[in-house]
This record gives structure tokens, sequence and C-alpha cells, in this order.
């Protein structure tokens, strides 16, 4: 399929006149886009299938996105489940396997504008935690949407402390029942999603009481619809929680149980029992039941996270350099905006990352795919590597991708502010992204917590062989180090083993300091926990350090794998490494300053070094955003078209507003006019 073809789709009169201002940037490419594509897509197969899939909802108005601008936060929720409702009649007709990639792609295609994600979630919960019967029974109805489940953890009162959820589940022996309550305000279930107004069920997750005892955290299949009229069930009060920032395809919702009762085969059991006298069993530890969200975390990561950081990247740096705005000599034509210096450093950070992220995310699903068939079968030795992982990429991902998509909307100037230029959407999602599945100051400290613990064995152990066994992710923290930095040369910052050398320096130091102060807070008489508190401030930065370091070794990694079959865009890739790594070296220098491992004449060639990539990445942004191949559709932008026409676009998009389509005046007729003739006109 000509891939021009395909990415020009929204069928505008101009739309085969492609912007000669972009053209140009695609007429000499240095390397082959497609090539890269089906890098990015994991093979040429899986571009050309994720292509057809596109095709299917390309020329369909009901998969038309440009209405979505202008809708209401309900009428938004009605067409994202309209477009679930038609994907799943398309999937019977054309047959799509259950978790195909065909699912993915056509998610992908919409823009993840689909209702019901959360009913996913917790189709995954009920995997990760049910047992076998429970699975057989539970998946299938979800997966034909017989039953609509949210996932219901947090509370009014306790998001991020789950040991404080105050919903009960009592076990009651003679019924052999348990009995869900709400006992206090702060007790309500608080934002789940699909919870609003679609769920017919909930995953509630309760503090369990049985045989006398509490043992935490567990879920429980509730039915809160009716599966007749939808209306609540006895002992439910479930609504929606009203207006918030952004995620409109989502129906966040509130939920009260009074003391209501479900069998005892309702408690998911996989890891956990109670048997009929209310004897309790469990396999591994108390957080087992914390499963869920590891696995919500991965599947977040590709996406929302990284898809959304693309997408703000194609639509920035095409409107970069469509958008021509002053001159860089007083003689010169008016310049393309990405050709200023401030610009590429504003839009070529996030650029990198996502394509850092994309080898991240690669690497974390490897790595969940070897770990969690494990878990599930109750060997738990890679789960406590797994939550750090995931944690941590969770928390970086979200945070800098956060900041890239809004360093992308501003570089877009007033245009970004824009909802048509599709910037304020995909800020909103990645901006919650940061607070939901774990708000990111406390994953990281969960990332602290992990690295402390094994890093303190391994540096208390006498004998060389704990240090080996260390996990696989953090042994780099107790090998040898450079202690300052070898460079002499601009070129020699461009070295891998020199940059990573400078991360797993800071890292280490970072939590070594760390270690130190929990010790010298502990001597001097404070409690662990409140030298913890008192140290966290340090924690964190060296789990970011950690989360830095781990995401320039996988991206490297993934270069060294693609040396030798394909130069040009092993190049183009290089210098992306390469810039991600410097550009996160420059934005904390005080930490590679602190024990001088870098110098100041070192610094001033890195930051040559760092200015030249820019220069050199700039040459190809386009076809690196090319690269990403998402449609026209998909982007859902005026400014981010394939074709540049990004004012003809912006203009013919605005006439779309309800305002400019109605006779009705109803501001003018009720208000200003009587405002205006209030006084007498003089005129
Ligand atoms: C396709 C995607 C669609 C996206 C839609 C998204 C919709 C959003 C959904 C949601 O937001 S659902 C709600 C998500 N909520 C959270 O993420 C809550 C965050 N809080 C936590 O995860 C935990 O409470 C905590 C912060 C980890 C703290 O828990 P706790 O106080 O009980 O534990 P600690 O004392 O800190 O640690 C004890 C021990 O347990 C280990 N551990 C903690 N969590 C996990 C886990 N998930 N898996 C495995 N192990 C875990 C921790 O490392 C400690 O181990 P040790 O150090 O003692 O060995
Ligand atoms: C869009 C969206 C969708 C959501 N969907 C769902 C869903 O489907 N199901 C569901 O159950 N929940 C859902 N949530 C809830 C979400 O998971 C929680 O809001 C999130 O985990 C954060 O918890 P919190 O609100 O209690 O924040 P808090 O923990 O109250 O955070 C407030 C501040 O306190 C700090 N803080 C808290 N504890 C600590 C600590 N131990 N150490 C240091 N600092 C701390 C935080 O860093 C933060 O700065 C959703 C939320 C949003 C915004």
């Amino acid at each position: 399929m000509g891939s021009r073809a395909h990415r020009v789709s929204l069928g505008d009169a101009w739309s085969g006149r492609v912007h000669p201002d972009i053209e140009s940037e695609r007429r000499w490419p240095a390397f082959d886009v497609e090539r890269l594509t089906n890098l990015l897509d994991g093979g040429a197969q899986n571009t050309a299938l994720r292509r057809k899939v596109e095709t299917l909802v390309r020329d369909d108005p009901a998969f038309n996105l440009i209405h979505t601008h202008f809708m209401t936060q309900d009428e938004h929720f009605q067409a994202a489940t309209q477009r679930l409702f038609l994907i799943q009649k398309l999937a019977k007709r054309m047959d799509w396997p259950d978790d195909s990639l065909e699912f993915q792609y056509i998610y992908r295609a919409l823009s993840g504008d689909i209702s019901l994600g959360v009913h996913s979630v917790a189709m995954n919960a009920i995997k990760s935690l049910g047992s076998e019967e429970q699975i057989a029974k539970w998946v299938p109805l979800c997966k034909t949407y017989q039953i609509i489940v949210s996932y219901a953890q947090t509370e009014m009162g306790h998001g991020t402390y789950l040991q404080g959820l105050e919903t009960e589940a009592t076990y009651d022996a003679a019924t052999q029942e348990f009995v869900i309550h709400s006992p206090t305000m702060t007790a309500t279930k608080w934002w789940p999603g699909d919870l609003g107004q679609a769920a017919t069920h909930a995953l509630v997750m309760a503090q369990l009481t049985c045989s006398g005892a509490r043992w935490g955290m567990h879920a429980f299949m509730v039915p809160i619809r009716s599966l007749q009229d939808h209306t609540p069930l006895p002992g439910i009060t479930v609504g929606d929680i009203g207006p918030k920032m952004g995620i409109e395809i989502t129906d966040n919702g509130f939920l009260r149980l009074d003391h209501v009762r479900v069998p005892r085969e309702n408690m998911l059991s996989r890891f956990t029992q109670v048997s009929p006298d209310g004897t309790y069993v469990r396999h591994g530890i108390a957080q087992v039941n914390y499963l869920p969200m590891v696995v919500t975390r991965v599947y977040m990561l590709r996406n929302i996270v990284l898809y959304g950081l693309q997408k703000a990247c194609v639509i920035a740096t095409r409107y970069s350099v469509i958008r021509r705005q002053s001159r860089i000599r007083p003689s010169d034509p008016e310049a393309k905006i990405l050709d200023y210096q401030t610009q590429q450093q504003k839009l070529i950070f996030p650029l990198a990352m996502g394509y850092a992220f994309h080898f991240q995310v690669a690497s974390i699903m490897d790595f969940f795919h070897r770990s969690y068939d494990a878990i599930r079968n109750k060997d738990m030795s890679l789960l406590p590597e797994l939550h750090a992982l995931t944690t941590g990429s969770k928390a970086m991902m979200t945070e800098f991708g956060a900041h890239g998509v809004e360093l992308c909307r501003r570089a877009c100037g007033g245009h970004g502010y824009s909802k048509l230029s599709g910037m304020p959407s995909l800020a909103t999602y990645l901006l919650a992204s940061c607070t939901y599945e774990g708000e990111n100051t406390v994953l990281y400290l969960q990332v602290a917590r992990f690295l402390v613990k094994n890093c303190r064995q391994a540096w208390e152990a006498s004998d060389p062989a704990s240090r080996k066994s260390l996990p696989q992710s953090v042994s780099y923290l107790t090998a040898a180090r450079v202690d300052k930095c070898p460079a002499q040369t601009e070129a020699h910052f461009l070295h891998p083993e020199l940059y990573m050398q400078a991360w797993a320096h800071v890292a280490a130091r970072l939590l070594e300091s760390s270690v130190h102060h929990l010790q010298m807070l502990v001597q001097a008489g404070a409690d662990e926990h409140e030298a913890w508190n008192q140290t966290s401030v340090l924690l964190l930065q060296a789990a970011k350090a950690h989360c830095y370091y781990i995401t320039v070794k996988n991206f490297k990694e993934a270069l060294e794998k693609l040396e030798h079959g394909e130069p040009a865009v092993h190049r183009v890739l290089k210098r992306l490494c390469d810039l991600f790594a410097l550009h996160g070296i420059l934005a904390d220098l005080g930490s590679f300053l602190y024990d001088g491992f870098l110098s100041a004449p070192q610094v001033n060639m890195l930051r040559t070094t760092y200015l030249d990539l820019l220069l050199q990445i700039r040459k190809d942004a386009i076809l690196l955003t090319d690269a990403f191949d998402f449609t026209d559709q998909c982007l859902n932008s005026a400014l981010g078209c394939y074709d540049g026409n990004v004012y003809e676009r912006l203009f013919q998009w605005a006439q779309m507003s309800p305002n400019n389509n109605s006779q009705e005046k109803p501001a003018y007729t009720k208000y200003i006019r009587p405002l205006m003739q209030s006084r007498g006109s003089k005129l």
C-alpha cells in the first residue's frame, strides 16, 4: 500500500497538494522511513496488518473523530461508546481473535477514543487474581460484554495507601457470604472508570475480615446494576463524580455499598482463599493482591503514554515547518520556526523521548511476558523486580511524557491552545496518567525502597556471591564505577559507554548518599520510618536517576542489536539516543558537577555536542515523526496533518463550531442587545 496515500486520509479537497514547506523536508531522506516504521512495528508484516486495520475505519463517518472537538462530556462518552459497539461488530464480522494485534491496531487508529477502558483493566485483574474456575466463569462474560465491570479500588479518603481503604468485606460463615459495606463517607469508592454510567458489576477492593482477623485488601465481584433494566441493585448507591479536566470518554463514578451480600465464590482466590468455615490461606506476600496494578501499568505505558507523546511530537514538528515567523537575518525570508535553536530544543527532546520510550516499553513488555505467567503460577521470585521496573517506568514515562506533550503544545504557540490542534486533549490524558495507577512520587519511592533494600543487602554482604545475586536491573549500582568523566573532546560524549558511566555514577552516588543520610538519622535517634521520610527528597532523586539510567541503557542495547543490519536507520536513532542521554545530564547538571564527576570545561564540551545534535536531528525531524506512521484520522489535529495544510484546515474545522451553525444567538438576544440598548444609543 502506498504509504503517502494511506496517511492523507481526511479526504479534504486540498489533501492531494502537500505544502511545499513540508514537502521539502521529505525530499532527500537520509534513511528509509518505511524501514524505521517496520522496526517500530516489529516487522513489515505488522506494518501491513496495521495499515489494513486503519483502512477499515478510515472512510466510515462513525469513526470520524473531528466532531469530538465540539462535544460535551456526555456526547463524548456516547460517541466513544458507539465506537466500541461498532468495533465489536466489525471484529465479529472480520473474525478477529481475542487479544489479537488487530484490536491493538484499531484502538491505536481511533486514538484510544473508545469507552470502557477500565472494563479491560478489571478483566485483566480477574485474570491475575482469579482462580481458573473464576476466570472461566467471568472472563467470557466480560469479553462478550454480557457484563461490564469497573475496577473499584480508590475511595474518597484513600487512593495511595491501600492498607487504609475502609470498605469492609466481612465473612459470614453461617451463610457462606461476604458482607460488603462502606462504613463512612470517606469509604465511598470515588474515581473508578466505567462506573458512573456503564458498569453492571464492580470488582470491589475491600478489607477482608474473617475468623476474627483482618487480612488486607482483597478483590470481590459485586453485581451493582440490574442486568434487566440497569437500575442500581438493593444496597447500592452509584453515580457519576461530575466534571473533570479531561478524558471525557470515561464515566468515572462513585459507589456506596450498604451491607451488600455476595457468595463466598465471589472473592478472587488465585492467591488467597477463605474456606467455608472462614479459615484464611494465602500464597505469597500480602501485596500479592496488588498484581492488577502491575499489569495495568504495563499496558498504559504503550497505549496511552507512548502513543500520546509520539502524536504530540508529530503535530508540533509538522506545524513547526509550516509556521513561519520572524527572520533569522533581516534579509532572509521569514524562517520556519523549527529553524530556531530554541524551538529545536523544545521539540527534539520530546522526539528523542518518543523513541527512547518505545524501546523502554519493548523492554518492560519483554520482562513482563517472561515473569507474569510464573507469578500467576505462584513463583514470586521476579515479582519485586517487576514491581520496581513497572512503577519506575510508569512514574518516569508519565512525568516526562506529560512534560514533553506540554513542550509540544507550547511550541505551537496560540494554536496549541485550540482544541482543534489536538494538543489539549493529549495534554490532559498525559497529566491524568501522572496520578492514576499510582501517584508518581509515591511510585518513585517504591523504586527507592527496592534499590535501598537490595543494595544494602549487597553492601553489607561479606561474600561476593551475594553481590552476584542482585536483580539484574540494579547490579550496576554495586559494580566498580568511574569517578571522573574521562571525556577529553566533544566527540567523546557521543560514546554510549561514556554517558552510561555518567548515569551509573550519579545514580549510585545519589543512592549511597541517601543510604548514608538514612543511617545518620537513625544513629542520631530517629526511628527508621521517620528517617525514611526525612530522606525522601534524596531518595526520590536517586530513584529518578536510576530510571533515567535504565531508559538510556535499554535504548543503547536496542541500537546494538540493530547496528549491522540497518546502518542509516541506526545512525539517526543513535543521534536520538545520544541526545536523550545528554539532555538528561544538562537538565540535572548539579548532580554531575557535585562531586567533580564532570568538570566545567567538560560541561562546555558536552553542551556543544548537544547543540550540534539538535541541528543534525532537526534535518531528519519530519521523517522521524512520519516514521511513527499515525494517520491523520488518529492525530485528529488541524495542525498536524501529513500534507501540512494547516491554515486551510484550521479555518475549515472552526466552521464546524455549533456557534457558526445556529441562527440562535441567545447571549446576544438575552444580554448583549439589552446591554447595548440600555443607555439609549447615540450612534
Ligand atoms: C489500558 C489502560 C487503561 C488505563 C485506565 C486507567 C484507569 C486507572 C485505574 C486506577 O487508577 S486503579 C487504582 C490504582 N491505584 C494505585 O495505583 C494505588 C497506588 N498505591 C500502591 O500501589 C500501594 O499502596 C503502595 C504505594 C505500593 C504502598 O503500599 P503498602 O503501603 O501496602 O506497601 P509498602 O509497605 O510500601 O510495601 C510493602 C511491600 O510490598 C511491595 N509491593 C508494593 N506494591 C506492590 C505491587 N504492586 N506488586 C508487588 N509488590 C508490591 C513493596 O515493594 C514492599 O516490598 P518489601 O520492600 O517489603 O520487600
Ligand atoms: C483520571 C483518573 C482515573 C482514575 N481511574 C481509577 C479507576 O478506574 N479505579 C480506581 O480505583 N481509581 C482510579 N483513579 C484513582 C487514582 O488511582 C488515585 O487518584 C491515585 O492512585 C492517587 O491516589 P490519591 O488520589 O489518594 O492521591 P493522594 O495519595 O492523596 O496524593 C496526594 C499527594 O499526597 C502525596 N502522598 C500520598 N502518600 C504519600 C506517601 N506515602 N509519601 C509521600 N507522598 C505521599 C502524593 O505524592 C500527592 O502529592 C483514577 C484517578 C484519575 C485522576
